[in-house]
């Protein structure tokens, strides 16, 4: 049983998957505390029903070959039975994580945004396959150069705007990506197209 917020058929809007088709599952519950969260609703697990993985399962699959994982913070429940379970019917598991919390689950994907409030844990930096940083104000580029030294060699490394402060941080992450290469923008471009 996983506390379901929402599950819904969309296109993945951030990171190295934008654009793809992916059947999106939203599991309640997070105590990492972001100001700037756009899911506050989510945190209280207790608000989202208890429901069956299977459930769960047998509806993702009608959708789509890939399914995202996200919350909350995801890491709090114990993803092995949902994961293998879609992998085992030939689902590609992605996950969105804060990383704070133990690794649980199989993967073919593993978004790592880290917070300053509860850092990731080294297990997750290891495993990630991108790094997706929040730039809310200009400390946060520090931060996120400070994240990408403790990720491995083939993880991808994204800043992406914190949607309230766009306007003004947008600008300033493209002149520091053109100046530091390494690094790739990211939008939350389902916010733009105006789906989920
Ligand atoms: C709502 S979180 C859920 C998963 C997990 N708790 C996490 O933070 O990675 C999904 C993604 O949205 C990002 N996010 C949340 N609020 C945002 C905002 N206001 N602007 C930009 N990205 C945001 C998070 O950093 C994360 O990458
Ligand atoms: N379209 C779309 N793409 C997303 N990528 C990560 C999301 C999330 O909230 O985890 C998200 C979301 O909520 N919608
Ligand atoms: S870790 Fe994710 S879900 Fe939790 S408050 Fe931060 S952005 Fe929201
Ligand atoms: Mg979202």
């Amino acid at each position: 049983m996983l506390p379901l917020m929402e599950e819904f058929y969309t296109i993945q809007g951030e990171g190295a998957h934008t654009g793809k088709a992916a059947y999106f599952i939203r599991i309640g519950g997070c105590d990492v505390g972001c100001h700037w969260c756009d899911v506050k609703e989510s945190w209280n697990a207790k608000l989202h029903p208890a429901t069956a993985t299977e459930k769960i399962i047998e509806n993702a699959i009608k959708y789509s070959d890939t399914v995202v994982i996200t919350g909350g913070e995801p890491l709090m429940w114990n993803l092995d039975f949902i994961t293998k379970n879609l992998q085992s019917r030939n689902i590609k598991t992605h996950i969105e994580t804060s990383g704070a919390y133990t690794l649980s689950g199989v993967w073919n994907w593993i978004c790592l945004s880290p917070k300053k409030n509860k850092l990731p844990l080294q297990e997750v930096y290891d495993r990630a396959d991108e790094l997706k940083v929040i730039v809310y104000n200009k400390n946060d580029f520090k931060f996120a150069e400070d994240q990408a030294n403790k990720v491995n060699g083939n993880c991808t490394l994204f800043l992406q705007p914190e949607w309230s402060n766009r306007e003004k941080m947008t600008p300033l992450i493209v002149d520091y990506v053109m100046k530091n290469p390494k690094w790739k923008i990211s939008l939350q471009t389902h916010k733009y197209l105006n789906i989920p």
